[in-house]
C-alpha cells in the first residue's frame, strides 16, 4: 500500500467520494445479504405453517430492499467514479507538470513512447483502482464479516464448520498476489517498448523507407509484440494455477454445509428455511472470494502503475532555481559574458572524455563570437551551458559578472534566444510558431520578424500565408524553410543573446547573408553565437573559437585565423578551392590590410 500511501496527495482531498464509493457498496452488499433472511422467513414461518397472508407483505419488504440497494450502487457509482476521476485529473496535470520541469539531462535518456504510456495507460490503471477497485476489494471483506455474521447468528456451529476453508482461500490469494505482480510489472514494462517502437517507427518512417528496412522493423515489432503475448501467456499460467485451486475450496465449503446442514435438518435440529438461507448466504460470500483474484488483479496491476507513475514524479529536477535567485531585468542587462575555465561531462558519459575542457571566453555586451570545430567538438555543448541546459562541471559562466547558477531560470532563458541544429515546428499556424515567446506579439511584429528571417516572401506565397499549419499535422516545409521560421521565432524575442547553432545550414548563402545582415541590424548593441561550419558565416565575427574535442585550439579575427595554419584556414581553403580566384583576392587583400566582402 505504499505506493497509494504515496499517491495520496492526489486523491485524499476527494476522501468523501472515496467514502462514498466504499460505504455505498458496502451497504448495498449488506442488503443483498437480507434476501436469503426473506426466504428462510418464507419457507419455516408461511409455506411449511401453510400461513400464507404474509407472503405479500414479504414480497413488498424485497422490493423495498432493491430500491434502497440500487440507491446505494448510485452512491457507489457516482462516486467511484468522481474520486477516479478527479485523481486521474490530478495526476495528469502534475506529471505533465514535472515533464516540463525536466531539464535536458532527463531527456537525453527518456523514450517518448514510455513516458506517452505512463501519462496514459498507466494513470488509466490508478484511475480504475482507486475508483472502483478498492471499494470492491474491501467490499469483499465487508461481505466476509457482514457474511459470516449473519450465518453465526442463524447457526454458529454450522458456520464455524464452512469457516475452516476461509484461511486456505486467504493464503492462496496472497501467494496469488506474490506471484502476480512481477507478471504485472513485466506487462507494462512490454507495453511502454511496444508503444517506444511505434512511436520511433512512426517517426522515423521517412529513414525506415529510404532504407527499405521495413522487414527488420517489421521483426523489431515482432519481437516486442512476442514479448507482450509472453508475458501475458506468462499471466494466464499464474490464473490457469491459482484459479481452480480457488474454486475447488470455495465448493468444498459449499459440500460441507449441504452435507452437515443436511444431515442437521433430518436429524431436525436445523430448519429447511436455515439451511436454504446458509446456503443462499455463503453462496454470496464465495461468490466474491472467487472474484478476489480479478480484484488482487486489479491491485496489483494498479500498484506496478503507481510505481511508475511515482518514479516519473519523484524524478530529481538536477536544474533548478537557487535560493533568492536573482531575477534579469530587461534594462539591467548588458550582456556581458564570460566563461570562467570551464569544464564540462555529460552526466550519461562518465567514462569517456569531457565535453568542455578548460573553456575561457570573454564576450563584451555586443559583439557577435562565431565558432567553428569538427562535429562532436564541444559548440552545442559550449552555448548549452549558458541557458543552463546542463550546469557546468567545473569554473563558472557569469553574465554581467552574475553566475547564471544564480540567476533565476526563466528570466535567464528569456534574454537568451536559441535556434537549433534542428529546427522544430508545433503542429500550428505558422503565425503561431514565430510567436511561440511572445504569444501576445502584434501580426506587424510577427511579420517583420519573418521578414528579418527572409521567411516573409515563401509564407505569403502559401495558400493560406501565414494561418498555414505546418508540423505534424499539416504541410511540410523545405528544411530551410523551417529553419526561417525558427530563425524568425528568435528574432521575434529581440532577445539580448541570441544563439544561432548551423541554424543557417540548410540556406543557400544569399539568403544566408542576407539573415546576416537583419542580424547585425537587430542585435546592435547585444550578443550573437553564431556556430556554424561555412566560413561566410564566421568571417564577420568579432572573434572566432576554434575548437577540437573540448578544448579552444585557436582563437581571433578571420584576418588572423586564415593566415594561422589549423583548422580555419583548412575549412577556408577547402571552401574557397573551386574559387582560387577569390582565394588568391581575399590573399591579395588581407596583405594589403584591404576589406573585401566574400559572400560565396
Ligand atoms: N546530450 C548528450 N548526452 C551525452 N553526450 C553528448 C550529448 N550531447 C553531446 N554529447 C557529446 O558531447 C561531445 C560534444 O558534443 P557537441 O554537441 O557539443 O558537439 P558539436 O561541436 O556541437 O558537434 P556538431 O557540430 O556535430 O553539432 C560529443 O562527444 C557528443 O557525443
Amino acid at each position: 500500500m505504499d505506493v497509494f500511501r504515496a499517491l495520496k496527495r492526489f486523491f485524499w482531498q476527494d476522501k468523501r467520494f472515496l467514502l462514498g464509493s466504499v460505504i455505498g457498496l458496502a451497504i448495498a452488499t449488506a442488503l443483498g445479504l437480507v434476501y436469503p433472511l426473506l426466504l428462510k422467513t418464507l419457507i419455516d414461518d408461511m409455506i411449511i405453517p401453510g400461513k400464507y397472508g404474509g407472503v405479500t407483505g414479504l414480497a413488498f419488504g424485497a422490493v423495498g430492499i432493491i430500491v434502497v440497494k440500487a440507491c446505494f450502487q448510485y452512491v457507489h457509482g457516482f462516486s467511484g467514479s468522481r474520486v477516479g476521476n478527479r485523481l486521474a485529473y490530478r495526476l495528469r496535470n502534475s506529471s505533465y507538470e514535472k515533464l516540463q520541469q525536466l531539464s535536458f539531462t532527463y531527456y537525453d535518456s527518456a523514450r517518448t513512447g514510455d513516458l506517452m504510456s505512463r501519462l496514459t495507460a498507466d494513470i488509466e490503471g490508478i484511475r480504475n483502482f482507486i475508483g472502483f477497485g478498492l471499494a470492491q476489494l474491501l467490499n469483499t471483506f465487508f461481505l466476509l464479516l457482514f457474511g459470516f455474521a449473519m450465518m453465526f447468528f442463524v447457526d454458529w456451529k454450522l458456520t464455524l464448520m464452512v469457516m475452516v476453508t476461509v484461511p486456505v482461500i486467504g493464503f492462496i490469494a496472497i501467494r496469488f498476489e506474490q506471484n502476480i505482480h512481477p507478471v504485472f510489472r513485466s506487462i507494462r514494462a512490454a507495453v511502454s517498448r511496444l508503444t517506444v517502437s511505434v512511436q520511433e517507427n512512426i517517426t522515423g518512417v521517412r529513414t525506415v523507407k529510404s532504407f527499405a528496412r521495413e522487414p527488420f522493423e517489421l521483426k523489431k515489432f515482432a519481437k516486442g509484440n512476442e514479448d507482450y503475448r509472453d508475458n501475458h501467456l506468462g499471466l494466464a499460467r499464474v490464473w490457469a494455477k491459482y484459479f481452480p485451486l480457488i474454486e475447488f475450496i470455495a465448493n468444498l465449503s459449499v459440500a460441507i454445509l449441504l452435507l452437515a446442514g443436511g444431515w442437521r435438518v433430518i436429524q431436525g435440529s436445523l430448519t429447511l428455511g436455515e439451511l436454504v438461507a446458509l446456503n443462499g448466504m455463503l453462496g454470496m460470500v464465495v461468490a466474491p472470494l472467487w472474484g478476489l483474484g480479478f480484484q488482487i488483479n486489479n491491485y496489483t496491476q494498479s500498484k506496478a502503475s503507481g510505481e511508475r507513475l511515482l518514479e516519473l514524479l519523484n524524478q530529481h529536477v538536477s536544474i533548478k532555481n537557487a535560493d533568492h535567485a536573482l531575477v534579469l531585468e530587461e534594462e539591467a542587462i548588458k550582456g556581458h559574458i564570460r566563461y570562467d575555465d570551464v569544464s564540462f561531462r555529460y552526466a550519461n558519459r562518465n567514462n569517456q572524455p569531457s565535453a568542455l575542457i578548460g573553456f575561457q571566453l570573454d564576450v563584451p555586451p555586443g559583439s557577435v563570437v562565431g565558432m567553428l570545430g569538427g562535429t562532436g567538438s564541444g559548440k552545442t555543448s559550449a552555448v548549452s551551458l549558458l541557458l543552463r541546459a546542463y550546469d557546468v562541471g567545473e569554473g563558472a559562466i557569469t553574465i554581467d559578472g552574475v553566475d547564471v547558477r544564480h540567476i533565476e531560470l526563466e528570466s535567464l532563458r528569456r534574454h537568451i534566444a536559441i535556434v537549433f541544429q534542428e529546427s522544430f515546428l508545433f503542429s500550428t499556424t505558422i503565425k503561431e510558431n514565430i510567436s511561440y515567446g511572445i504569444p501576445d506579439a502584434s501580426m506587424e511584429e510577427i511579420e517583420e520578424a519573418a521578414r528579418l528571417a527572409q521567411a516573409d516572401g515563401f509564407i505569403r506565397e502559401l495558400p493560406l500565408g501565414y494561418e498555414t499549419i505546418v508540423g505534424e499535422r499539416g504541410m511540410g516545409l523545405s528544411g530551410g524553410q523551417k529553419q526561417r521560421i525558427a530563425i524568425a521565432r528568435a528574432l521575434l524575442r529581440k532577445p539580448k543573446v541570441l544563439i544561432l547553432d548551423d541554424a543557417t545550414s540548410a540556406l543557400d548563402m544569399e539568403t544566408e547573408h542576407l539573415i546576416q545582415q537583419s542580424i547585425r541590424q537587430v542585435m546592435t548593441g547585444r550578443t550573437v553565437f553564431v556556430i556554424a561550419h561555412r566560413i561566410s558565416s564566421l568571417r564577420h565575427a568579432d572573434e572566432v573559437i576554434v575548437l577540437d574535442r573540448g578544448r579552444i585550439v585557436q582563437r581571433g579575427v578571420h584576418d588572423k585565423l586564415i593566415r594561422q595554419p589549423g583548422l580555419y584556414r583548412e575549412t577556408y581553403r577547402i571552401q574557397y578551392a573551386d574559387r582560387p580566384e577569390e582565394l588568391g583576392a581575399e590573399q591579395d587583400a588581407q596583405a594589403s590590410g584591404m576589406e573585401r566582402r566574400v559572400t560565396g
